[in-house]
Parts: structure tokens; C-alpha cells; sequence
């Protein structure tokens, strides 16, 4: 028999490791960094171990979010500089990957695997794009044969197009994550993660049907109207939100689109939530001028709404745990939102659970990264049974 070439060789010892390195990378639609979670895994599926060892987000400078900008959730952009991110976001990250390694004081040669979800640049499932003969699509750059090259380090990438080809629509992939790390028999549970985009995973109580779906915006407009009408890339504590007024007009008209009415599990994204749809639901209803912040106040109340009206519609049950995780968990104005209208549901965050609300979706990759590896297709009820993402070696 042939022996196998080098990186197959090294493959295979890696995924029969008892114990395994891996570094989860996510940059989000928010595009305010790339989350670095470096974990340990034994095991694998549902009887996975893990945990936590170090973790970091390296907030991107202007200029590079800029540039990722220039490209991101638009129907038209330059194929050139697609092509030439497409390079740079692989080795730019392994560069980020070696910096937070040295700041750890580890060595990357002990590090097995890194998982990297990539930049998502556009994601057009078929309720979005609506093109007749195509199906659901979405797109990651960041290659990872330069992130392997970059760091010397085995690297797993491009999960969602898997999920895609097995009938998905390439996410939320928090699901399988979710599943494994977030479920407790006898406790029903929703994992609300408000990234850009808000995302849930229902675990009920009795092992009945989980359901994980995107909801609708998190912070992606909130962010956007702060980012164009007070020069800030966020509105740090809801300060904004907090000094304006709930209009309730256009509250209701950003409320009436059909993205809502949508059975799950559905995906979204700010190819759709974003300026522009906010600007026409102003039209819909002859509201040409608006306060700012009031504005602002009027995004913040659209999350919170959006994902209360979801959570009491789908799982009205008196006794329910939520616990929240991503960036918008730090948004106070959300937070007590929910806290308002789901009077019955327990709000704590996923640290409850062992899980850094920051490091959350990172961890979820790396997780992904060692199913990948050594794990096996999970059923979770209709959602596709697959093992996902890709390898690049170094050599
Ligand atoms: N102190 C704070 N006050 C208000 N909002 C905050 C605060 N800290 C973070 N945020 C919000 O969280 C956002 C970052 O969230 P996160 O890092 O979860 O996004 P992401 O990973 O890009 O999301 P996605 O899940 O869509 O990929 C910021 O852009 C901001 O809107
Ligand atoms: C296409 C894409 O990048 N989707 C992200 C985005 O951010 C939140 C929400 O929209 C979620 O569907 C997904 O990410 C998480 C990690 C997921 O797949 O579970």
C-alpha cells in the first residue's frame, strides 16, 4: 500500500489526537473584528469536552473595514477587489492568529487546527434573491490556504457552503454548537445570540424539536444609523437610543415586512436589513424626517421587538431560559427591551452556561473544526446531516 503523502499523514494523527489545539476565528457582519478562540477539545458530538483557553477580538482599523465595506451585502461590486480580499483576508488573519499566539506565549506548532469562518460577504438564500434555477448561495472570503501557509497550522474553512449542498440555507450553523454545548434535559432553553444579524436556538425541555433560525437585525441597523448620522460605529451603551423617542409609526412599518411572517428556520442578512429598507419603510409611511435619535431609539425598539414577537408567537411557555450571547448583549436598551415584553422568560447571559457571550460564535467554529476532524453527521431533526467545512495544509 502507498504511503500516505505528508498532510494526509498528519491528518489523520491530528484528528486521533485524545486532545486537541484548535483556534476558532469569526469576523461578523458587524465587520468590528475577528474573534480568536483558542480551545481544547477530547471527544467529539454531543459527548464533546471542552474548553475555553484564551480568547481575543482584534478590532480591524477603519481603513481595512472600509475596504471590506466597499464589497459587503452589495448587489454590485469590483470582481477585482473581491479577488485581491479574497488573499489578503487569508493571510491578514493568519497574521492576527500569530499575534494573539505570541501574546498567549504559544508556540503555533502546538496548536493542531485552526477554524475559520471567514468574512461573509454576500448571503443570498433563495427567499432573498428570488432568482428563478438558483438556488441558496453565500459567500466567505478570506482564503484559507493562506491562512495555512501564514501560520504553518493545519486550517478548516468554507462551512457553509456543505450545509447549502445538503438543502440548507448555509446557516445559522450555531445550531449544531448550540446542541451540543447548550442543551439540558428537563430546561427549555433559547440561545439568543444579537450579532449583526439575531440569531436563536430553541432546546426544549423534553428532547422534542429544536429550532435554530436567524430573526431578523441585531445590531446591524443600529450600528448603520450611528455609523451615518453620528460618525460612531456603535451606540455604546445605548446612549443614542436612550436620548431619543420610540416612533411607533415606523416602528410598525419595519415590523410589516414579510421576512417576519416567514415561517423558520429562515436566514437573513444586511443585504436586506440595512439603510435602504429603512429609508423605504420611512416612505411607506410619509415620514421624510425623522430626529436621529430618535432614530436610533426606533432601530433599538425594531431588535428587541422583532425577537420578543418571534420568541412569544414560537415559544410562549412560562418557564423559559434565555441566555444571550454577541455583542448585543452589551446593549442595555435591547436587553431591558426583552426584558419588558418576555415577562416570563428568565434573561441571563451564556456565561451562565460556561460560554463567553463574546466568544460564543468563534467557539462554535472551532467546535465545528473538531467535528470536522473526528466527529459524525449529527441528525438534528430536518436540518442537514453533514460534516462541514474544507482543508488547507501548509505544505
Ligand atoms: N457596550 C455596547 N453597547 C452597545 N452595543 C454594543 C456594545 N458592545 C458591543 N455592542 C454591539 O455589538 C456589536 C458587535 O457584535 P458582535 O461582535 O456579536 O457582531 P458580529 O460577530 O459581527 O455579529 P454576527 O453574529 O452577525 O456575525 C457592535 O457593533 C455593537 O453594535
Ligand atoms: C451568512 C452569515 O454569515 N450569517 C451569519 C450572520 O450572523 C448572525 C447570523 O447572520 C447567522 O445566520 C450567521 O452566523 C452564525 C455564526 C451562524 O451561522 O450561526
Amino acid at each position: 500500500m502507498p504511503a500516505l503523502n505528508k498532510n494526509l499523514q498528519n491528518l489523520v494523527n491530528i484528528a486521533q489526537k485524545q486532545e486537541k489545539l484548535g483556534i476558532g476565528l469569526m469576523s461578523g457582519t458587524s465587520l468590528d473584528g475577528l474573534d480568536i478562540a483558542l480551545c481544547k477539545f477530547s471527544d467529539s458530538g454531543i459527548k464533546t469536552e471542552f474548553e475555553l483557553l484564551q480568547f481575543v477580538t482584534i478590532p480591524y482599523e477603519e481603513k481595512f473595514k472600509y475596504e471590506v465595506q466597499e464589497v459587503f451585502a452589495k448587489k454590485q461590486v469590483s470582481l477585482e477587489k473581491v479577488t485581491l480580499l479574497n488573499a489578503y483576508i487569508g493571510t491578514f488573519h493568519g497574521e492576527l492568529v500569530l499575534q494573539a499566539l505570541k501574546q498567549w506565549g504559544i508556540d503555533p506548532a502546538d496548536v493542531d487546527f485552526i477554524a475559520s469562518h471567514g468574512q461573509t460577504i454576500y448571503h443570498a438564500p433563495k427567499r432573498l434573491h428570488k432568482q428563478p434555477g438558483y438556488g441558496n448561495a453565500t459567500l466567505q472570503i478570506g482564503d484559507a490556504d493562506h491562512l495555512a501557509v501564514k501560520t504553518g497550522i493545519l486550517t478548516i474553512s468554507d462551512f457553509r457552503q456543505k450545509h447549502i449542498a445538503a438543502g440548507g440555507e448555509g446557516a445559522p450553523l450555531a445550531l449544531y454548537g448550540d446542541v451540543i454545548l447548550g442543551s439540558k434535559p428537563g430546561e427549555n432553553r433559547i440561545l439568543l445570540n444579537i450579532g449583526g444579524i439575531a440569531n436563536l436556538t430553541f432546546l426544549p425541555a423534553d428532547g422534542g424539536e429544536v429550532v435554530c433560525t436567524d430573526i431578523g437585525p441585531g445590531n446591524t441597523l443600529i450600528d448603520a444609523a450611528c455609523r451615518e448620522y453620528f460618525d460612531k460605529p456603535f451606540d455604546e451603551n445605548s446612549a443614542i437610543a436612550k436620548s431619543g423617542t420610540v416612533n411607533d409609526v415606523l416602528l410598525d412599518a419595519l415590523l410589516d415586512h414579510p421576512f417576519f411572517r416567514e415561517s423558520a428556520p429562515k436566514t437573513t442578512g444586511p443585504e436586506l436589513f440595512n439603510l435602504e429598507f429603512v429609508a423605504d419603510a420611512q416612505q411607506g409611511v410619509r415620514l421624510f424626517n425623522i430626529n436621529k435619535a430618535d432614530l436610533v431609539a426606533t432601530l433599538s425598539a425594531f431588535t428587541g421587538r422583532s425577537i420578543s414577537n418571534f420568541i412569544k408567537a414560537n415559544f410562549n411557555l412560562p418557564d423559559i431560559k434565555i441566555f444571550v450571547s454577541g455583542g448585543g448583549a452589551r446593549n442595555p436598551y435591547v436587553i431591558n427591551y426583552l426584558e419588558k415584553a418576555l415577562p416570563n422568560a428568565t434573561i441571563a447571559n451564556t456565561r451562565e452556561l460556561g460560554i463567553d457571550p463574546d466568544a460564543k460564535e468563534a467557539i462554535l467554529f472551532a467546535l465545528l473544526g473538531n467535528e470536522a476532524l473526528c466527529g459524525e453527521p449529527i441528525k438534528i431533526g430536518d436540518n442537514p446531516e453533514v460534516l462541514m467545512g474544507k482543508f488547507s495544509f501548509a505544505l
